[in-house]
């Protein structure tokens, strides 16, 4: 069978970056313990290419290789999306914009099932009982102050509510607990966690599956807080208009994607806990005294590719250059704000998360004209959006709505700052929630002056009253708007002339 497209096939998504001059195959032995993450963590942070890494200090069977930052900036500053698009099949200059459009163009339409295979090469190689040792394979240490090896940051977690009505594909993180043991985080209202309170309520544990180096597009729905009951493999059907293929796990009935890299599966224990964390986490901070008992993830069965399986992995940390934290979850959970406000009516162009904020803040750019119809005001405007945003999964990690007009680039953070700068009265064009379900990973919330779990949310009206009324009274005063098409044009047309 031919090779299926980047979107659907890790593999070729790597040899798609290949070819895009966006990966950098190293073959000189590496340590997981620190040097692959720093490596990977400082190549999001300038900017350069995916790091492959061939050899692995420690890796033996086939297990494994390792691929950082699959989901970074680009290295080519002239499409810097283009490593993000590729996991959903859009061309290399796509925008923000075009990906979140992407990422939504499967709303309304029906699901398209997955189908099931025989086999597929995550079935080339199986290990059970004995043969698995998890503290023998080179899972990574990806900071210093980790709690342990996090093996699972970029894989799929597969679990299926009781009533099998509901597989939910997430991610949800995962480090090394002892030989057949893994410890990760399923917190609320994830629906991982939603799920697994189920399995709690029957009184069994809850079967999962773990599918790393899964079809990119499978990943950017497993990072994106589609609504409850909603079957992510279908919701990647109807994206792909084609149904994904999947292959039966072999100690329980999940289905995990046939081409994924690495398959871990097993039972997560509904009674057994163990010290999970600390973790370097999204908003760039690993609180020493993290202290989190979370559920014991008990492995049965870990099946893999061959020729030398490909461990893709995550380095969460400060945006200064970002992280799949910031480009898939900030991007998609702003898909889903983007949708969740234009279903309500409300004259919402786009939403997006900027890397600046951490993805703790998100502007939402508004069609003024369209404002004008609603006859409203600021307050009653923003506190609407508030209600709507803080109230639901898709607004969780957002703590500050800036609500900004449409000369503003929601993409481009010197347009939003410039308009909360200069048009949000500190004291007056601030609108408060203390009663709604905060984010307990951002800082000022865990380590914060208040309650850890609610409030600490914020709309911000970043447009002046007479925005929502009529034209704006001023003129900008920039190259783009402060001169009549016919001087912009001489002068570009003389600029390098001027030897500027
Ligand atoms: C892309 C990505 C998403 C992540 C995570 C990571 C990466 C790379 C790592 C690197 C492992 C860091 C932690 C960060 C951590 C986290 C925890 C809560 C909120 C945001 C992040 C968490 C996690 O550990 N637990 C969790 O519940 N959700 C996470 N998400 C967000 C979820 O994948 C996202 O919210 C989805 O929508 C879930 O699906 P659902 O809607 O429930 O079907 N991880
Ligand atoms: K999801
Ligand atoms: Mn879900």
């Amino acid at each position: 069978t031919s090779t299926p497209p980047p979107h659907l096939d890790f593999r070729a998504f790597v040899d798609a970056l290949r070819s895009d001059d966006d990966l950098a195959d190293i073959n000189a032995e590496v340590d997981p313990n620190l040097e692959v993450a720093a490596v990977t963590r400082r190549a999001y942070e300038l900017q350069s290419k995916a790091p492959l890494f061939h050899n692995i200090k420690g890796a033996h069977d086939g297990l494994f290789r390792i691929l950082g930052a699959s989901g970074g900036l680009s290295s080519d500053p002239q499409f810097p999306y283009r490593r993000l698009v590729r996991h959903v099949g859009l061309s290399p200059n796509a925008s923000l914009g075009d990906f979140i459009d992407k990422m939504l163009s499967a709303k309304g339409k029906p699901g398209i099932p997955p189908v099931h295979v025989e086999t597929g090469p995550c079935k080339e190689n199986k290990l059970f009982g004995n043969d698995i040792d998890l503290t023998k394979l080179p899972a990574p240490l990806l900071n210093k102050a980790d709690g342990g090896n996090y093996i699972q940051t970029m894989g799929i977690n597969i679990v299926q509510h009781p009533t099998k009505a509901w597989v939910n594909w997430s991610i949800a993180r995962a480090m090394v607990l002892d030989k057949t043991r893994m410890v990760g985080l399923i917190m609320k209202p994830q629906h991982i966690a939603r799920i697994y309170a189920q399995w709690m309520e029957s009184g069994k544990d809850m079967p999962f599956a773990i599918a790393l180096g899964a079809p990119p597009i499978a990943v950017m729905a497993s990072s994106m807080p589609l609504p409850e009951g909603v079957t992510e493999s279908e919701y990647v059907g109807a994206l792909c208009g084609e149904p994904l293929e999947l292959v039966k796990c072999e100690t329980n009935d999940l289905y995990v994607p046939a081409r994924s890299e690495i398959v871990i599966e097993g039972t997560v224990s509904i009674t057994e806990r163990a010290k999970e964390g600390p973790f370097g986490e999204m908003h760039g901070y690993s609180f020493l005294d993290e202290e989190l008992m979370e559920p014991i993830y008990n492995v049965a069965a870990i099946t893999y590719r061959s020729g030398n399986a490909i461990l893709p992995i995550s380095v969460p940390g400060r945006a200064t250059g970002p992280d799949e934290t910031h480009t898939l979850i900030g991007t998609l959970a702003s898909a889903e704000i983007r949708q969740l406000l234009q279903e309500n009516g409300l004259p919402v162009l786009n939403v997006f998360t900027p890397y600046e904020t951490q993805v703790i803040w998100a502007a939402v750019q508004v069609d003024r004209k369209k404002l004008w119809e609603l006859e409203t005001n600021a307050e009653e405007f923003c506190r609407k959006i508030g209600q709507l945003v803080f109230r639901r999964k898709c607004g969780m990690q957002i703590h500050r709505l800036l609500i900004v007009g449409d000369d503003i680039d929601p993409f481009n953070f010197k347009d939003v700052i410039w308009s909360y700068a200069s048009r949000c009265r500190p004291g007056m064009d601030e609108y408060h929630f203390e009663d709604v379900a905060a984010y307990p990973l951002v800082p000022y919330m865990s380590h914060g002056p208040g309650a850890k779990l609610t409030g600490g949310k914020v709309v911000a009206n970043c447009l002046l009253p007479h925005e929502y009324k009529q034209e704006q009274m001023w003129v900008t005063c920039d190259f783009e708007n402060g001169y009549p098409e016919e001087i912009k044009e001489r002068v570009l047309r003389r600029w390098s002339d001027f030897g500027l």
